[in-house]
């Protein structure tokens, strides 16, 4: 991100943000309610053209890569996806519009412990089951940068310390990996580098380590740090 800056009409939703992903490690990607990290997601996948500034996926925009799948994954919405369909027919769809065959189709459902219900409906699985179907979706074309906004809610115990392990795993094979979350015990176990913003602009860029020796932990550097940024507080 290159003083990237989206405004929808009045709302600045990202504001001059600049930050950078490091291969190799989860980068956490917090920040309150409405600070602009699905924003952020959004413009980097080319769903929203930016404002102003830039949003670059290997050094380009996303409109001008030539094999967007087997560069950028994503999971945005879970929900995003054909009711009626199976888990094969989802993917295999996506995959033979991107030049990928249904071997692969079946690699990824195996990753994501779905291989035994390929073949039912997707609009009959839990939550859980549809966050496993959006990350298969993200790995299909093995890319080397990947995105996950708030993978984890509504997931049980299993599919969070799931998520923990595959997450490490696609950064321990030198992939990128941005994930959101609220969840900051959580992310204090998965992410290794964190990226605050607020009110679309950057807080803070910096080592997990450092963030936690110098407040007690993640959760209090967050809280600490976003105070003045909460834009939809409760009153206490
Ligand atoms: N399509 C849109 N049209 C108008 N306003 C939008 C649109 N998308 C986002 N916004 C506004 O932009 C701001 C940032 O929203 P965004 O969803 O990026 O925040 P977020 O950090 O992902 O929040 P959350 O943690 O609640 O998911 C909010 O004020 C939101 O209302």
């Amino acid at each position: 991100m290159r003083e990237l800056t989206k405004k929808y009409g009045g709302t600045r939703a990202v504001d001059r943000l600049t930050f950078t992903v490091e291969p190799g490690h989860v980068t956490g990607f917090l920040g309150p309610n409405g600070a602009g990290k699905s924003t952020t997601m959004r413009v980097l996948l080319g769903l929203d053209a930016p404002t102003s500034g830039e949003a670059l996926v290997n050094g380009r925009r996303y409109t001008s890569l030539r094999r967007p799948l087997h560069e950028v994954g994503a999971l945005l919405d879970a929900n995003a996806l054909h009711p009626g369909r199976s888990a094969y027919n989802h993917l295999l769809g996506l995959a033979l519009t991107n030049g990928i065959g249904p071997t692969r189709v079946a690699e990824v459902l195996e990753r994501v412990g779905l291989a035994g219900v390929a073949r039912k409906k997707a609009g009959g699985f839990s939550l859980g089951m549809k966050q496993r179907l959006g990350i298969a979706a993200a790995l299909l074309g093995d890319p080397g940068v990947l995105m996950f906004d708030e993978p984890v809610n509504g997931l049980d115990p299993d599919g969070v310390r799931w998520i923990r392990d595959l997450m490490r795993s696609l950064a321990a094979e030198g992939r990128t990996v941005l994930l959101s979350s609220h969840l900051m015990s959580e992310m204090a176990l998965t992410a290794d580098r964190i990226v605050i913003v607020g009110r679309g602009r950057l807080i803070v860029e910096s080592a997990m380590k450092d963030l936690t020796d110098a407040y007690d932990s993640l959760e209090s550097a967050y809280l600490a740090l976003t105070a003045g940024s909460v834009e939809y507080g409760a009153t206490r």
